[in-house]
Protein backbone atom coordinates (compact mmCIF):
# COMPACT_ATOMS: atom_id res chain seq x y z
CA UNK A 1 0.00 0.00 0.00
CA UNK A 2 1.24 2.98 -1.59
CA UNK A 3 2.56 -0.42 -1.49
CA UNK A 4 6.35 0.89 -1.98
CA UNK A 5 6.86 2.52 1.72
CA UNK A 6 8.00 0.40 4.36
CA UNK A 7 6.60 1.10 7.98
CA UNK A 8 9.09 1.97 10.31
CA UNK A 9 7.73 1.21 13.43
CA UNK A 10 9.20 2.54 16.87
CA UNK A 11 9.43 0.15 19.58
CA UNK A 12 10.02 2.04 23.52
CA UNK A 13 9.83 0.68 26.87
CA UNK A 14 12.03 0.65 29.96
CA UNK A 15 14.68 -1.27 30.62
CA UNK A 16 14.03 -5.02 31.01
CA UNK A 17 10.23 -4.70 29.68
CA UNK A 18 11.04 -6.40 26.89
CA UNK A 19 11.51 -4.94 24.01
CA UNK A 20 14.43 -7.41 22.99
CA UNK A 21 12.22 -10.29 23.70
CA UNK A 22 9.21 -8.66 21.79
CA UNK A 23 11.81 -8.22 18.71
CA UNK A 24 12.97 -11.80 18.55
CA UNK A 25 9.65 -13.09 18.55
CA UNK A 26 9.25 -10.77 15.56
CA UNK A 27 12.02 -12.06 13.71
CA UNK A 28 10.99 -15.65 14.61
CA UNK A 29 7.48 -15.25 13.33
CA UNK A 30 8.42 -13.36 10.32
CA UNK A 31 8.77 -15.38 7.61
CA UNK A 32 8.57 -14.22 4.25
CA UNK A 33 8.68 -10.73 5.68
CA UNK A 34 11.60 -9.15 6.02
CA UNK A 35 12.68 -7.04 8.91
CA UNK A 36 15.19 -4.10 9.24
CA UNK A 37 16.02 -3.57 12.89
CA UNK A 38 17.85 -0.87 14.39
CA UNK A 39 19.26 -0.83 17.80
CA UNK A 40 21.76 0.51 19.92
CA UNK A 41 23.37 -2.36 20.54
CA UNK A 42 23.07 -6.48 19.32
CA UNK A 43 23.98 -7.95 22.10
CA UNK A 44 20.84 -9.44 23.25
CA UNK A 45 18.88 -10.25 19.89
CA UNK A 46 18.98 -13.36 18.35
CA UNK A 47 21.24 -13.77 15.64
CA UNK A 48 20.49 -17.04 14.61
CA UNK A 49 16.83 -15.65 14.15
CA UNK A 50 17.82 -12.96 11.93
CA UNK A 51 20.07 -15.22 10.20
CA UNK A 52 16.77 -17.01 9.90
CA UNK A 53 14.95 -14.33 8.51
CA UNK A 54 17.57 -13.17 6.43
CA UNK A 55 18.32 -9.70 8.09
CA UNK A 56 21.87 -9.90 9.30
CA UNK A 57 23.32 -8.06 5.68
CA UNK A 58 20.50 -5.23 6.23
CA UNK A 59 21.09 -4.11 9.91
CA UNK A 60 22.76 -1.45 11.25
CA UNK A 61 24.21 -0.89 14.67
CA UNK A 62 24.15 1.88 15.62
CA UNK A 63 26.76 1.80 18.95
CA UNK A 64 26.57 2.34 22.14
CA UNK A 65 24.40 5.12 24.00
CA UNK A 66 21.23 6.41 23.77
CA UNK A 67 19.59 6.36 19.88
CA UNK A 68 17.99 9.85 20.16
CA UNK A 69 20.72 11.71 21.76
CA UNK A 70 23.81 10.19 19.61
CA UNK A 71 21.80 11.15 16.07
CA UNK A 72 19.95 14.10 14.76
CA UNK A 73 17.35 13.43 12.01
CA UNK A 74 19.81 13.77 9.43
CA UNK A 75 21.89 10.40 10.55
CA UNK A 76 18.55 9.00 11.24
CA UNK A 77 18.02 9.50 7.29
CA UNK A 78 21.24 8.33 6.50
CA UNK A 79 20.70 4.94 8.24
CA UNK A 80 16.91 4.87 7.06
CA UNK A 81 18.86 5.40 3.18
CA UNK A 82 20.67 2.10 3.33
CA UNK A 83 17.95 0.05 4.92
CA UNK A 84 15.48 1.20 2.54
CA UNK A 85 17.67 0.47 -0.87
CA UNK A 86 15.22 -1.42 -2.90
CA UNK A 87 18.13 -4.40 -3.08
CA UNK A 88 17.44 -4.54 0.25
CA UNK A 89 14.33 -5.59 0.38
CA UNK A 90 12.86 -4.88 3.82
CA UNK A 91 9.00 -4.85 4.04
CA UNK A 92 9.22 -2.90 7.80
CA UNK A 93 12.01 -1.82 10.01
CA UNK A 94 11.66 -1.28 13.61
CA UNK A 95 13.96 0.84 15.81
CA UNK A 96 14.22 -0.01 18.87
CA UNK A 97 14.70 2.51 21.46
CA UNK A 98 17.47 2.35 24.08
CA UNK A 99 15.27 2.09 27.61
CA UNK A 100 16.24 5.63 28.73
CA UNK A 101 15.66 6.63 25.01
CA UNK A 102 12.44 9.54 24.31
CA UNK A 103 9.99 8.10 22.69
CA UNK A 104 8.40 10.89 21.13
CA UNK A 105 11.86 12.35 20.03
CA UNK A 106 12.35 9.16 17.27
CA UNK A 107 8.90 9.73 16.59
CA UNK A 108 9.51 13.29 15.73
CA UNK A 109 12.39 11.85 13.55
CA UNK A 110 11.04 9.47 11.82
CA UNK A 111 8.42 11.86 10.64
CA UNK A 112 10.42 14.17 10.11
CA UNK A 113 12.41 12.04 7.78
CA UNK A 114 12.63 13.26 4.09
CA UNK A 115 12.57 9.26 3.10
CA UNK A 116 9.86 8.98 0.57
CA UNK A 117 10.12 5.15 0.79
CA UNK A 118 9.26 5.34 4.45
CA UNK A 119 5.76 5.25 6.58
CA UNK A 120 5.00 6.08 10.26
CA UNK A 121 4.57 2.27 11.42
CA UNK A 122 3.11 3.67 15.32
CA UNK A 123 4.71 4.13 18.29
CA UNK A 124 4.99 0.52 20.53
CA UNK A 125 5.28 0.86 23.77
CA UNK A 126 6.27 -2.29 26.02
CA UNK A 127 4.69 -2.06 29.72
CA UNK A 128 6.35 -5.12 32.50
CA UNK A 129 3.27 -6.25 33.98
CA UNK A 130 4.89 -7.21 36.99
CA UNK A 131 7.06 -3.93 37.99
CA UNK A 132 4.49 -1.59 36.23
CA UNK A 133 3.15 0.16 39.50
CA UNK A 134 7.59 0.17 40.71
CA UNK A 135 8.43 1.46 37.04
CA UNK A 136 5.68 4.67 37.52
CA UNK A 137 7.16 5.60 41.11
CA UNK A 138 10.70 5.56 39.98
CA UNK A 139 10.02 6.84 36.30
CA UNK A 140 7.02 9.28 36.46
CA UNK A 141 7.67 9.97 32.88
CA UNK A 142 6.27 6.64 32.02
CA UNK A 143 2.94 8.18 32.31
CA UNK A 144 3.79 10.52 29.47
CA UNK A 145 5.27 7.87 26.84
CA UNK A 146 2.01 5.62 27.62
CA UNK A 147 -0.30 9.22 26.52
CA UNK A 148 1.84 9.28 23.30
CA UNK A 149 1.50 5.39 22.51
CA UNK A 150 -0.29 3.96 19.69
CA UNK A 151 0.08 0.39 20.90
CA UNK A 152 1.11 -0.79 24.42
CA UNK A 153 2.00 -4.28 24.80
CA UNK A 154 1.46 -5.18 28.33
CA UNK A 155 4.57 -7.85 28.53
CA UNK A 156 4.81 -10.36 31.47
CA UNK A 157 1.36 -10.88 31.94
CA UNK A 158 2.54 -14.59 32.91
CA UNK A 159 4.34 -13.05 35.99
CA UNK A 160 0.50 -11.55 36.97
CA UNK A 161 -2.33 -12.99 37.94
CA UNK A 162 -5.85 -12.22 36.29
CA UNK A 163 -6.71 -9.37 38.68
CA UNK A 164 -3.33 -7.71 38.84
CA UNK A 165 -3.34 -7.80 34.79
CA UNK A 166 -6.90 -6.32 34.96
CA UNK A 167 -5.66 -3.60 37.36
CA UNK A 168 -2.45 -3.04 35.12
CA UNK A 169 -4.54 -2.74 32.20
CA UNK A 170 -7.13 -0.27 33.68
CA UNK A 171 -4.33 1.96 34.47
CA UNK A 172 -2.80 1.74 31.48
CA UNK A 173 -6.06 2.17 29.36
CA UNK A 174 -6.20 4.88 31.40
CA UNK A 175 -3.04 6.60 30.61
CA UNK A 176 -3.26 5.55 27.46
CA UNK A 177 -5.76 7.64 25.67
CA UNK A 178 -6.49 6.54 22.17
CA UNK A 179 -3.80 3.35 22.36
CA UNK A 180 -4.91 0.10 21.67
CA UNK A 181 -3.78 -2.04 24.83
CA UNK A 182 -3.06 -5.74 24.56
CA UNK A 183 -1.30 -8.06 26.67
CA UNK A 184 1.43 -10.88 26.21
CA UNK A 185 3.89 -12.99 27.58
CA UNK A 186 7.28 -13.36 26.30
CA UNK A 187 6.60 -10.51 23.55
CA UNK A 188 4.44 -12.87 22.08
CA UNK A 189 2.39 -10.13 19.74
CA UNK A 190 0.53 -11.12 16.77
CA UNK A 191 3.20 -9.34 13.89
CA UNK A 192 0.15 -8.68 11.78
CA UNK A 193 -1.13 -5.51 14.66
CA UNK A 194 2.62 -3.79 13.16
CA UNK A 195 3.07 -4.79 9.82
CA UNK A 196 1.44 -6.40 7.04
CA UNK A 197 2.98 -9.76 6.65
CA UNK A 198 4.82 -11.48 3.60
CA UNK A 199 3.47 -14.85 3.05
CA UNK A 200 5.88 -17.02 1.75
CA UNK A 201 5.63 -18.32 -1.87
CA UNK A 202 4.26 -21.73 -1.88
CA UNK A 203 2.71 -21.21 1.55
CA UNK A 204 -0.92 -21.26 2.35
CA UNK A 205 -2.31 -17.96 4.14
CA UNK A 206 -3.12 -19.22 8.04
CA UNK A 207 -0.87 -22.37 7.68
CA UNK A 208 0.70 -22.95 10.37
CA UNK A 209 4.47 -22.90 10.87
CA UNK A 210 7.15 -24.66 12.61
CA UNK A 211 7.09 -21.86 14.60
CA UNK A 212 3.50 -21.74 15.48
CA UNK A 213 3.58 -25.58 16.36
CA UNK A 214 6.26 -24.97 18.52
CA UNK A 215 4.95 -22.19 20.89
CA UNK A 216 1.48 -22.89 20.71
CA UNK A 217 1.11 -24.42 24.01
CA UNK A 218 3.00 -21.65 25.52
CA UNK A 219 0.78 -18.99 22.69
CA UNK A 220 -2.48 -20.74 24.90
CA UNK A 221 -1.47 -18.95 28.31
CA UNK A 222 0.38 -15.99 26.35
CA UNK A 223 -2.99 -14.06 25.43
CA UNK A 224 -5.10 -14.20 28.78
CA UNK A 225 -7.88 -11.90 26.70
CA UNK A 226 -8.70 -12.10 23.33
CA UNK A 227 -5.81 -9.53 22.23
CA UNK A 228 -7.11 -7.65 19.19
CA UNK A 229 -9.94 -7.95 16.30
CA UNK A 230 -9.89 -7.58 12.83
CA UNK A 231 -12.76 -6.33 10.62
CA UNK A 232 -12.48 -6.53 6.93
CA UNK A 233 -14.77 -4.39 5.02
CA UNK A 234 -15.53 -4.24 1.28
CA UNK A 235 -18.02 -2.78 -0.96
CA UNK A 236 -18.39 -2.03 -4.29
CA UNK A 237 -21.13 1.67 -3.53
CA UNK A 238 -18.45 4.40 -2.77
CA UNK A 239 -18.11 6.15 0.40
CA UNK A 240 -18.69 9.99 0.81
CA UNK A 241 -15.52 11.29 1.84
CA UNK A 242 -17.35 13.79 4.54
CA UNK A 243 -19.14 11.31 6.14
CA UNK A 244 -15.52 8.62 5.93
CA UNK A 245 -13.65 11.76 7.67
CA UNK A 246 -16.66 12.15 10.51
CA UNK A 247 -15.95 8.40 11.01
CA UNK A 248 -12.02 8.66 11.16
CA UNK A 249 -12.06 11.65 12.76
CA UNK A 250 -13.98 10.10 15.94
CA UNK A 251 -12.16 6.64 15.33
CA UNK A 252 -12.50 4.82 18.78
CA UNK A 253 -9.97 4.32 21.28
CA UNK A 254 -8.11 0.96 20.63
CA UNK A 255 -8.57 0.52 16.96
CA UNK A 256 -5.09 0.93 15.97
CA UNK A 257 -4.53 0.04 11.96
CA UNK A 258 -6.49 0.81 9.04
CA UNK A 259 -5.12 -0.27 6.28
CA UNK A 260 -6.92 -0.39 2.22
CA UNK A 261 -8.43 1.04 -0.70
CA UNK A 262 -11.17 3.89 -1.36
CA UNK A 263 -13.62 4.32 -3.77
CA UNK A 264 -14.85 8.30 -3.76
CA UNK A 265 -17.04 7.24 -6.29
CA UNK A 266 -17.67 11.02 -8.44
CA UNK A 267 -15.94 12.78 -5.67
CA UNK A 268 -12.48 11.65 -7.65
CA UNK A 269 -13.24 9.09 -10.51
CA UNK A 270 -9.75 8.55 -11.92
CA UNK A 271 -8.36 7.50 -8.54
CA UNK A 272 -8.56 4.97 -5.48
CA UNK A 273 -7.15 6.21 -2.10
CA UNK A 274 -4.47 4.15 -0.26
CA UNK A 275 -5.38 4.65 3.40
CA UNK A 276 -3.17 3.64 6.37
CA UNK A 277 -3.45 4.99 9.57
CA UNK A 278 -1.96 3.43 12.65
CA UNK A 279 -2.98 5.18 16.14
CA UNK A 280 -3.37 8.96 15.62
CA UNK A 281 -1.28 9.04 12.40
CA UNK A 282 -3.55 9.10 9.02
CA UNK A 283 -2.33 8.94 5.20
CA UNK A 284 -4.33 8.82 2.54
CA UNK A 285 -2.56 8.11 -0.65
CA UNK A 286 -4.03 8.66 -4.22
CA UNK A 287 -3.10 6.46 -7.20
CA UNK A 288 -5.03 5.83 -10.53
CA UNK A 289 -7.54 3.09 -10.86
CA UNK A 290 -5.54 0.15 -12.35
CA UNK A 291 -7.08 -0.69 -15.35
CA UNK A 292 -9.59 -3.15 -15.47
CA UNK A 293 -9.99 -3.46 -11.67
CA UNK A 294 -13.52 -3.57 -10.25
CA UNK A 295 -14.02 -0.43 -8.70
CA UNK A 296 -14.15 -1.52 -4.58
CA UNK A 297 -14.02 -0.34 -1.05
CA UNK A 298 -11.86 -2.31 0.69
CA UNK A 299 -10.61 -1.83 4.21
CA UNK A 300 -9.05 -3.99 7.31
CA UNK A 301 -9.12 -2.44 10.61
CA UNK A 302 -7.52 -3.85 13.77
CA UNK A 303 -7.96 -2.97 17.04
CA UNK A 304 -8.19 -4.26 20.49
CA UNK A 305 -11.23 -4.02 22.81
CA UNK A 306 -13.19 -2.30 19.66
CA UNK A 307 -16.99 -2.77 18.79
CA UNK A 308 -16.70 -4.73 15.42
CA UNK A 309 -20.51 -4.32 15.20
CA UNK A 310 -21.14 -0.68 15.85
CA UNK A 311 -17.73 -0.05 13.62
CA UNK A 312 -19.51 -2.05 10.43
CA UNK A 313 -22.45 0.13 10.81
CA UNK A 314 -20.53 3.19 11.20
CA UNK A 315 -18.96 2.27 8.04
CA UNK A 316 -21.85 1.39 5.99
CA UNK A 317 -23.46 4.45 6.62
CA UNK A 318 -20.81 6.07 5.11
CA UNK A 319 -21.76 4.98 1.67
CA UNK A 320 -22.99 6.83 -0.46
CA UNK A 321 -26.74 7.10 -1.29
CA UNK A 322 -27.34 7.34 -4.71
CA UNK A 323 -27.13 10.26 -6.46
CA UNK A 324 -28.62 12.97 -5.08
CA UNK A 325 -26.03 12.19 -1.77
CA UNK A 326 -23.38 12.70 -4.48
CA UNK A 327 -20.32 14.45 -3.02
CA UNK A 328 -19.51 18.06 -4.17
CA UNK A 329 -15.97 18.70 -5.46
CA UNK A 330 -15.46 20.52 -1.68
CA UNK A 331 -16.66 17.27 0.52
CA UNK A 332 -12.60 15.98 -0.85
CA UNK A 333 -11.12 18.63 1.04
CA UNK A 334 -11.15 16.92 4.59
CA UNK A 335 -9.37 13.68 2.79
CA UNK A 336 -6.85 15.87 0.71
CA UNK A 337 -5.85 17.11 4.17
CA UNK A 338 -4.07 13.96 4.97
CA UNK A 339 -2.61 13.52 1.37
CA UNK A 340 1.13 13.56 1.86
CA UNK A 341 2.73 16.94 0.62
CA UNK A 342 6.54 16.80 0.35
CA UNK A 343 7.69 18.24 3.16
CA UNK A 344 4.60 19.81 5.27
CA UNK A 345 3.48 17.03 7.44
CA UNK A 346 -0.13 17.56 9.17
CA UNK A 347 0.37 18.81 13.02
CA UNK A 348 -2.02 16.61 14.88
CA UNK A 349 -0.17 13.55 14.96
CA UNK A 350 1.48 13.86 18.22
CA UNK A 351 0.37 16.19 20.94
CA UNK A 352 3.01 18.79 21.72
N1 LIG B 1 8.55 -14.02 32.84
C1 LIG B 1 8.76 -13.28 31.75
N2 LIG B 1 9.99 -12.82 31.47
C2 LIG B 1 10.16 -12.08 30.35
C3 LIG B 1 9.07 -11.77 29.49
N3 LIG B 1 9.53 -10.99 28.48
C4 LIG B 1 10.85 -10.84 28.70
N4 LIG B 1 11.24 -11.50 29.81
C5 LIG B 1 12.58 -11.53 30.39
O1 LIG B 1 12.85 -10.23 30.89
C6 LIG B 1 14.24 -9.90 30.71
C7 LIG B 1 14.37 -8.59 29.96
O2 LIG B 1 13.85 -8.76 28.64
P1 LIG B 1 14.42 -7.93 27.40
O3 LIG B 1 13.65 -8.36 26.21
O4 LIG B 1 15.91 -8.03 27.35
O5 LIG B 1 14.02 -6.48 27.82
P2 LIG B 1 14.42 -5.09 27.13
O6 LIG B 1 13.25 -4.19 27.29
O7 LIG B 1 14.89 -5.32 25.74
O8 LIG B 1 15.60 -4.63 28.04
P3 LIG B 1 16.70 -3.48 27.77
O9 LIG B 1 17.29 -3.78 26.42
O10 LIG B 1 17.64 -3.67 28.90
O11 LIG B 1 15.99 -2.18 27.83
C8 LIG B 1 14.84 -11.09 29.98
O12 LIG B 1 15.46 -11.91 30.93
C9 LIG B 1 13.64 -11.79 29.36
O13 LIG B 1 13.84 -13.17 29.20
C10 LIG B 1 7.77 -12.26 29.84
O14 LIG B 1 6.76 -12.00 29.20
N5 LIG B 1 7.68 -12.99 30.97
Amino acid sequence: MSTQQIPVVVLAGFLGSGKTTLLNHLLRSARGTRIGVMVNDFGDIGIDAMTVAGQVGSTVSLGNGCLCCAVDASELDTYLEVLTRPEVGLDVIVIEASGLAEPQELVRMVLASENERIVYGGLVQVVDAAEFGATRERHPETDRHLGIADLVVINKADRVGEEALAVVRDTVGGLAGRAAVISAAYGRVDPELLFDRVVPEGEIEGQMSIEDILYADEDAHAHPHAAYETLSHASAVPLHPRRLMAFLDSRPEGLYRIKGFVDFGAADPANRYVVHAVGRFLRFYPEPWPAGEDRLTQLVLIGSAVDAAALRKELASCAQNGPQDAPDEQSMWGVLRYVPRSEEEPSEVLPD
